[in-house]
C-alpha cells in the first residue's frame, strides 16, 4: 500500500513537471522566432560554446545573422531560449528601457569588485544622480584638459618601444599599463608609482583572471549566476587565489579612495583651495556621499584600462596589415602637426578618425552584453522578420525573465548600415558616404561599442582622445609591420582580445624608428 502511494505521488509529480514544462513552452513567446537548430542535449551549453569560444570571434554568430537576420533565437545553457538582437530599433528600445537590466557573471563581478554604489552597479535614481555628478570629468571640455597626460603616456609608449630589444615587440603589455597610467594621472593625479607596486601587480593578475574562457567556465557560470548576491559576497571570504586577488583589489581601491578624499579635505582645513580636479569637484558638489565617491575609484581605473588597451592594440595590428594606409595616415599626421602651431586638432584629420571608427566598429571591446526583462514587454523592430511559422512580424512580445543578448559586434556588421564587405577592414567606408547615419543608437557615430542609452560608457570621449594621441605619436615616429607566422585574432575573454591560437594575448609587431 505504502509503495503504491509512493508511485502515485511520483507519477503526479511527473505530470506536474511535464504540465509546467508545456505551459512554459506555450507562454514562451519567442519560440516562433527562427534560429539555428538546437544542439544535442549532450551539449548542456547549447549554442554558448559556438557563441563565446570561437577564435576569431564571431565565426558562427556572423553566419547566423546572415541566415536568420538581425533577431534570432539561440539555445543557452540547459535548454534556455535566448534572443540575439542586432536590429537597431530593438537595441535602442532595450537600451533605453528601465525594464531591461544587466545580468550574468559580468554583473556579479562588478558588484563583488566595486560594490553596489559604483556607477556601473547602481540603479534607478541613484545611478542617475551618481552619473550626473561624475559626468563633470567626462564632458568634451573636461576631456580636452587631459590632453597633456595623454601626450606623456604616448611618449612613454614610444620610449618603451624604442628601448625594447631588437626583433618583434609585443605591444600588449605596454598598452595595458600605459592605459592604466592615463586614467590614474588624468582622473586621480597619481602616477603609477603613487598607485604602488602591489596595486599594479594585483591589477596584472586581475586582467589575467578575467581573461579566461572555456566550456567549463560557461557551464559553471550558468549554474552559479542565479546564486543570491549575499552568497557571492560570503564566497569572497574563501581562501582561493582568485578571491584573494579580488579582495586585494577592493582593499587597494578603497585605500586609494580614502587617501584622495583626505588629501582634498586636508587642503581645505589648511585654508588652501580644494584641488579643483574631478574628485575635488565631486566632494565639493554635495551630490555624492564620501562612500559613494570612494566606490567609483576602482571602476574608473578598470573600466577604461583593458578596453582602451585592446582596442588600441587592434588598431596597431590593422595599421601593420595595411602599409599603404599607414603611409597615407602618416602624411596626414605630418601635415596636421606642421600646421598645428602647438595645438593639434585631431578632429580635423579625416583619415585618423575614419581609421579609429573602423577599428571600433570591427573590434568592439565588449562584443555582446546580456539583459533580462523585469516585466513583460514589446520590442519593436526596424526590419520585419519571418517567424518559423512563416508569419511576418515587426515587434516581438517578451515575457518577464526573458534573457536577451545585445549583439554589438553583429550590429556593427549589418550591411544596410555599414555598407558592403562589412567583415573587411576598410576605413574609406567612413569617408565615401557608405555608412548610413540612421537613428541614434550609440554615442559615437552610431557605433554601439560604447553601448547606448542611460548606461552609455562614461569614458568614451576619454578613450577616443587617448587613442587619437597615441596613434598620432606612434605613426609619426615609427613604421609598423606585421611579423611572419601566426597572426593575432580576436577572442572574447571578458574583453575582445587579440590572441594567438595558444590563447596568449599578443600583438607582435616589427617596429622601426623613422
Ligand atoms: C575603447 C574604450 C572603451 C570601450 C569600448 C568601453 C565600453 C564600455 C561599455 C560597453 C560599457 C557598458 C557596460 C555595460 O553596462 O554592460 C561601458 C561602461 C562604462 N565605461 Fe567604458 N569603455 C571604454 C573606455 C572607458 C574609459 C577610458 C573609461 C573611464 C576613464 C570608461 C568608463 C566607463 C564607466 C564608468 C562605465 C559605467 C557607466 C554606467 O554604468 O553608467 N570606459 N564602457
Amino acid at each position: 500500500m505504502e509503495s503504491s502511494l509512493r508511485y502515485a505521488f511520483a507519477f503526479a509529480a511527473l505530470i506536474a513537471v511535464f504540465t509546467a514544462h508545456l505551459l512554459s513552452r506555450r507562454r514562451n513567446t519567442i519560440r516562433r522566432i527562427a534560429g539555428p537548430p538546437s544542439p544535442s542535449w549532450i551539449f548542456a551549453s547549447g549554442h554558448m560554446q559556438q557563441l563565446l569560444l570561437p577564435h576569431p570571434y564571431g565565426d558562427y554568430e556572423f553566419q547566423w545573422q546572415k541566415t536568420f537576420g538581425p533577431v534570432y533565437r539561440l539555445k543557452g545553457c540547459f535548454g534556455k531560449d535566448r534572443l540575439m538582437v542586432s536590429d537597431p530599433l530593438a537595441l535602442q528600445a532595450i537600451l533605453n528601457s528601465p525594464n531591461f537590466v544587466r545580468i550574468g557573471m559580468f554583473d556579479i563581478l562588478m558588484r563583488l569588485l566595486f560594490g553596489e554604489e559604483a556607477v556601473i552597479c547602481a540603479n534607478g535614481d541613484q545611478h542617475r544622480r551618481i552619473r550626473a555628478a561624475m559626468n563633470i570629468g567626462f564632458t568634451a571640455a573636461a576631456v580636452r584638459t587631459y590632453k597633456a597626460v595623454f601626450d606623456k603616456v604616448a611618449e612613454t609608449f614610444s620610449e618603451q618601444l624604442e628601448n625594447s630589444p631588437a626583433g618583434p615587440i609585443n605591444v600588449c603589455p605596454f598598452l595595458s599599463l600605459d592605459t592604466l597610467n592615463a586614467i590614474s594621472e588624468a582622473v586621480f593625479h597619481y602616477s603609477m608609482q603613487d598607485l604602488g607596486e602591489d596595486f599594479v601587480a594585483n591589477n596584472v593578475q586581475i586582467v589575467k583572471i578575467t581573461g579566461t574562457q572555456s566550456e567549463a567556465h560557461i557551464l559553471v557560470e550558468a549554474l552559479t549566476t542565479g546564486f543570491p548576491m549575499w552568497l557571492w559576497r560570503a564566497g569572497m571570504a574563501l581562501p582561493t587565489t582568485t578571491f584573494k586577488i579580488f579582495r586585494k583589489l577592493r582593499y587597494y581601491t578603497h585605500q586609494l579612495g580614502g587617501r584622495i578624499i583626505r588629501e582634498r579635505q586636508d587642503a581645505v582645513t589648511q585654508g588652501l583651495e580644494m584641488n579643483n580636479d574631478f574628485f575635488g569637484a565631486l566632494l565639493g558638489s554635495d551630490n555624492m556621499s564620501e562612500d559613494e565617491i570612494i566606490a567609483q575609484v576602482g571602476i574608473l581605473l578598470l573600466a577604461g584600462q583593458e578596453t582602451t588597451a585592446n582596442t588600441t592594440a587592434f588598431a596597431l595590428l590593422e595599421l601593420a596589415r595595411h602599409p599603404d594606409f599607414q603611409e597615407k595616415l602618416r602624411a596626414e599626421i605630418y601635415s596636421g602637426l606642421a600646421t598645428s602651431r602647438g595645438t593639434v586638432n585631431y578632429d580635423s584629420m579625416p583619415l585618423l578618425n575614419a581609421f579609429i571608427k573602423e577599428t571600433i566598429r570591427l573590434y568592439p571591446a565588449i562584443p555582446l552584453v546580456e539583459r533580462v526583462a523585469l516585466k513583460d514587454a514589446i520590442i519593436p523592430l526596424a526590419e520585419a522578420i519571418t517567424t518559423s511559422t512563416g508569419e511576418q512580424i515587426t515587434q516581438i512580445p517578451i515575457l518577464k525573465g526573458q534573457v536577451v543578448t545585445l549583439a554589438i559586434a553583429s550590429y556593427q556588421r549589418l550591411e544596410p548600415r555599414w555598407g558592403k564587405d562589412v567583415h573587411k577592414f576598410d576605413p574609406s567606408r567612413w569617408l565615401d558616404g557608405t555608412v548610413s547615419a540612421g537613428d541614434a543608437v550609440g554615442p559615437y557615430v552610431n557605433l554601439l561599442s560604447f553601448l547606448g542609452g542611460p548606461r552609455t560608457c562614461l569614458g568614451w570621449r576619454f578613450a577616443i582622445l587617448e587613442m587619437q594621441v597615441i596613434i598620432c605619436e606612434l605613426v609619426s615616429k615609427f613604421s609598423l609591420m606585421e611579423t611572419e607566422g601566426e597572426s593575432s585574432q580576436p577572442r572574447f575573454l571578458s574583453n575582445l582580445m587579440p590572441v594567438l591560437s595558444s590563447g596568449e594575448k599578443t600583438v607582435p609587431l616589427h617596429v622601426t624608428r623613422l
